[in-house]
């Protein structure tokens, strides 16, 4: 079965997005990060906190394995960082998958999470300088892996129905 997944940086809109475009195209929807909080039954700011990033970076690839076996079509919304950990970027290239990279720059992501942070362990304790430079290099070095999507859309000032639609224009 097919699945359209969605990834980018942090911020881009993967889980906004995907839930919008869910209710256009009637295709379930399930967000990668909520999925591993089900299981552990902690969050992932606990995850992180108890076991450590390592820890967490197993159960997300156990669990991007879990949804791509899965039998029914779906929209996966991937966390931000998954497909720079485990070759999980080899898994975008799927016959049965259509990923989709939600391209964001600096400024657009920035912007989104200074008032978004606290639930995102990697950048909770930053300052808003430290932040913007900590985005910079991250976004750079994660690019290489983003860049293994099938597709790429740009999010940049466009409102959500934009990108959605977007989305769906590729998909026809
Ligand atoms: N045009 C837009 N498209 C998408 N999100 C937008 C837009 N404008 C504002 N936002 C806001 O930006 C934030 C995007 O966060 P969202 O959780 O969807 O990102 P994410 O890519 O899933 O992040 P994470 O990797 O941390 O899970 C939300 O708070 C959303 O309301
Ligand atoms: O960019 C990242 O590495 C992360 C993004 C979030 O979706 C979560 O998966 C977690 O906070 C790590
Ligand atoms: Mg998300």
């Amino acid at each position: 079965m097919k699945k359209i997944i969605l990834l980018g940086y942090m911020g881009c809109g993967k889980s906004t997005i995907a839930q919008n475009l869910s209710k256009v195209t009637n295709i379930p929807f399930l967000d990668l990060d909520n999925c591993i909080e089900k299981k552990a039954n902690l969050s992932i700011n606990e995850i992180f906190e108890q076991f450590g990033e390592i820890h967490f970076r197993k159960l997300e690839h156990e669990m991007f394995l879990e949804l791509l076996q899965s039998s029914e079509n779906s929209i996966i919304g991937l966390g931000g960082g998954t497909p720079c950990y485990a070759n999980n970027h080899e898994l975008l290239k799927r016959e049965d998958v259509t990923s989709i990279y939600l391209k964001a720059s600096i400024d657009t992501l920035y912007n989104r999470l200074i008032h978004n942070k606290s639930k995102r362990p990697l950048i909770a304790n930053m300052n808003e300088e430290e932040m913007r430079e900590f985005i910079a290099k991250h976004l750079f070095d994660r690019s290489y892996y983003y860049h293994h999507a099938q597709h790429k859309v740009s999010v940049d000032g466009k409102a959500v129905e934009e990108t959605v639609q977007d989305i769906l224009e590729l998909l026809a």
